[in-house]
C-alpha cells in the first residue's frame, strides 16, 4: 500500500528550494495529505507529549469528567467516546478540545462566543504545560509549511500572515482511540476546516485518506518523527479548489490496542474572510469549474469563524443545545 508522499523541511531554507516548492504543490494538491520531517521539534517533548496525553486517558473517568466540554459554551474540554458525531454517526473516540487561551470576548456575531478559556485536569498539572509547548512548536511549524505552500504558489511567503496574529483560532485535539470499540469508526470521513492540520500519531496506524479521484483509501502509514500535514478547506476555498482538502477517517484499532495521536489545526481570525489568491495563470487553468458549494451537507462559508462554528455544533450536539439554543 503506497504510503503519503514525505518532504523534509529544511529544503525550503536551502538550495533545494525550487525543487522541493514543486514537489509540495503537487502533494498538497493531488493528495492533500503529506507527511513532513526536518521540522525541528524537539523528540523530547514529543515524548514528554505522549506521556501526559496517555495518563490522561489512564485517570479515572471521574478524573477525566471534570474538564467534560458540556460546561463549556467554547467546546473546550473533554468528551467521552460515542459523544462526537461525524456524518450523522458516533465517533468511538474520547478527547480533549483546547484551543487559544483567552478571556471571553462579545461581538456583534455569533461566533465571537466561541473565545473563552480551556478546562485543564486538575488530576494532572502537567497536561498544560506539555500541550502549550508543543502548541507553541505545531504553529511554527504549520506557519512555515504555509509560507512554503504560498511560495509555491508564486506568492509573497508572508502572503497569508495577517490572519494569524494573536487572535488566531487555533484548534488542538489530543485524541484517544480505543481498541475494540462498537465500531469502526474511530472519526467518520471528513475534511478539515481551517488552513492546515498536522497531526501526531503513534506507530499504530489507522488513518486513512480518500485521495482525490480514486474511491478507495490509503493508509497515512507512520512515519517515525514524522508529523502528517493536510489541507484544509479555507486554504482550498482560497485556491478555487487548486489544492486540496482531502476526506480522510481513522478506523478503529483492533480489541488490545489503543491508539492516541494529538492533532492541531492552523485557523485564522474568527473574523478572518478568505480572498481568493492570485495565481499565476498556469495553475489558475488548472482550477476549471470549481465550485465552493457544490457539497450541500458542507457549505463552505464565507467567514472562518462561522464556518468553524457550523462545525462545532454538528459534531458536539450536547454543548449546543445547552449553550447555543
Ligand atoms: O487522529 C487522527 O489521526 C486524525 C484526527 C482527525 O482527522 C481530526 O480530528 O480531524
Ligand atoms: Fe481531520
Amino acid at each position: 500500500m503506497p504510503g503519503l508522499p514525505v518532504l523534509d523541511l529544511r529544503r525550503f531554507r536551502s538550495g533545494d528550494r525550487d525543487a522541493f516548492l514543486d514537489e509540495l504543490r503537487g502533494a498538497a494538491r493531488d493528495v492533500g495529505f503529506f507527511t513532513v520531517v526536518g521540522h525541528g521539534i524537539d523528540p523530547e517533548l514529543t515524548a514528554r507529549l505522549d506521556d501526559e496525553v496517555r495518563r490522561f486517558f489512564a485517570l479515572p473517568i471521574d478524573d477525566r469528567l471534570a474538564i467534560e466540554n458540556t460546561a463549556s459554551p467554547h467546546f473546550r474540554g473533554y468528551s467521552r467516546v460515542g459523544t462526537e458525531r461525524t456524518g450523522g454517526e458516533a465517533d468511538q473516540r474520547e478527547q480533549i478540545d483546547i484551543g487559544p487561551e483567552r478571556a471571553p470576548v462579545s461581538g456583534e456575531d455569533r461566533y465571537w462566543g466561541l473565545v473563552g478559556p480551556n478546562q485543564w485536569p486538575p488530576a494532572l498539572p502537567g497536561l498544560r504545560d506539555a500541550v502549550l509547548a508543543w502548541q507553541a512548536e505545531a504553529l511554527r511549524v504549520s506557519q512555515e509549511i504555509l509560507r512554503a505552500l504560498a511560495a509555491s504558489l508564486d506568492q509573497p511567503e508572508d502572503h497569508f500572515d495577517r490572519w494569524f496574529d494573536e487572535e488566531s483560532h487555533l484548534h488542538l485535539k489530543v485524541l484517544h482511540y480505543p481498541g475494540g470499540a462498537a465500531t469502526a469508526q474511530g472519526v467518520g470521513a471528513h475534511k478539515d476546516y481551517g488552513f492546515l492540520a498536522l497531526l501526531r500519531q503513534d506507530d499504530v496506524g489507522g488513518l486513512e485518506v480518500q485521495v482525490p479521484g480514486a474511491d478507495d483509501w490509503i493508509g497515512a502509514a507512520p512515519v517515525p518523527d514524522g508529523y502528517v500535514v493536510n489541507i484544509g478547506e479555507m486554504l482550498e476555498v482560497a485556491t478555487r479548489g487548486y489544492l486540496t482538502a482531502t476526506r480522510h477517517r481513522v478506523t478503529s484499532p483492533p480489541a488490545g490496542v489503543d491508539r492516541y495521536s494529538v492533532a492541531f489545526f492552523l485557523g485564522p481570525r474568527l473574523d478572518a474572510v478568505v480572498e481568493p489568491v492570485d495565481l499565476p495563470p498556469e495553475l489558475a487553468a488548472q482550477t476549471g469549474d470549481w465550485d465552493p458549494n457544490d457539497d450541500p451537507d458542507n457549505p463552505l462559508l464565507a467567514a472562518y469563524g462561522e464556518n468553524a462554528l457550523v462545525g462545532w455544533l454538528r459534531s458536539h450536539p450536547t454543548v449546543a443545545a445547552r449553550h447555543w439554543s
